[in-house]
């Protein structure tokens, strides 16, 4: 039997007519319109599609939104500063730097991304809001793919008290918040990455698996428990107009209970999650 296909589309509309909601009430309540400032830099065509989509989906959820791009010799110092005019915005409430980095600063990525204060950071990767997930602090920002993944899951009522969760991938990103997010939610967790050993028998016993490697269709249907649930994070372009995830979804299908697809899966959710993120980053400046 086919498995049940988790749409992102389906999902990501959820959560942004939900994120609507929240806007009319803090708009209604406290005369607060939340605000988002996205940095590009240079000239990435995949970031520039990601971010006039974040712009474009402000819109339509009714966040402040502001695109800020600066050449792709931009200094670190340069970044910086930047960052720093928007951390003292109050009409911003959420600063994101589209990543990745040209090349020149990529070494300084940790640099600049700690240099957003932790209220405004709307992707979760300040150390902060890092450590406040680790410790279950739900005061903290959570990244915005794994956060969708999560919201997902609890939507289409997939269980995971109990479970066995099983994440190919070991990011910053996507592999360890989602660890944290899964065994927040008394998943037993295990992480697995280029130097695990028993991958095929580990991904086997999942009852949630977690494909976040990079790597076209490196999850295959034998590697997957029979009605397992199946989530592909990854986004592989392996021709101009051809996008794959982590899993050989064609194959996996027939085996999952239920599968996200690349592309239409979990990748939809990221945007909808920063707003969900920056709607957050409001309510907390509020209460400070
Ligand atoms: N500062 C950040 N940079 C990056 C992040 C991030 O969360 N914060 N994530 C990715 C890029 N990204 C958002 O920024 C993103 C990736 C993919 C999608 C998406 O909608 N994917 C679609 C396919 C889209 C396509 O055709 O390319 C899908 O999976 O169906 C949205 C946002 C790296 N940088």
């Amino acid at each position: 039997m086919s498995a049940q296909i988790l749409s992102g589309k389906i999902f990501a509309s959820e959560f942004k007519e939900e994120a609507k909601k929240q806007v009319l009430a803090l708009k209604e309540q406290y005369n607060i319109t939340p605000g988002l400032a996205v940095i590009i830099v240079g000239e990435n065509p995949a970031s520039k599609v990601y971010v006039n989509n974040k712009h474009r989906t402000c819109e339509e959820v009714g966040i402040y939104s502001e695109v800020i791009s600066m050449p792709a010799d931009t200094t670190k110092e340069q970044l910086i500063a930047k960052i720093d005019e928007l951390n003292y915005r109050q009409e911003i409430h959420g600063i994101l730097v589209q990543l990745p980095l040209p090349e020149a600063i990529t070494k300084e990525e940790a640099d600049i991304l700690n240099a957003i204060c932790p209220l405004k950071d709307v992707d979760g990767f300040h150390p902060v809001n890092v450590g406040k997930l680790m410790i279950g602090q739900d005061d903290g920002m959570i990244p915005c793919t794994p956060y969708g993944c999560l919201k997902m899951l609890q939507s289409a009522k997939i269980n995971i008290d109990g479970a066995h969760a099983v994440i190919v991938g070991r990011s910053n990103i996507v592999g360890k918040p989602m660890g944290q997010l899964l065994l927040a939610q008394n998943a037993t967790v295990t992480i697995c990455h280029s130097h695990t050993h028993n991958l095929k028998e580990i991904c086997r016993s999942a009852d949630i698996l977690v494909a976040a490697v990079g790597r076209p269709h490196f999850i295959t249907a034998d590697m997957i428990k029979p009605g397992a649930t199946v989530i592909d994070v990854g986004i592989n372009r392996i021709a101009p107009k051809k996008l794959v995830g982590d899993v050989d979804f064609d194959n996996a299908v027939e085996v999952a209970g239920a599968i996200t697809p690349v592309p239409g899966g979990v990748g939809l959710l990221t945007i909808a999650m920063l707003m969900q993120n920056t709607i957050n980053a409001a309510k907390l400046q509020l209460a400070k």
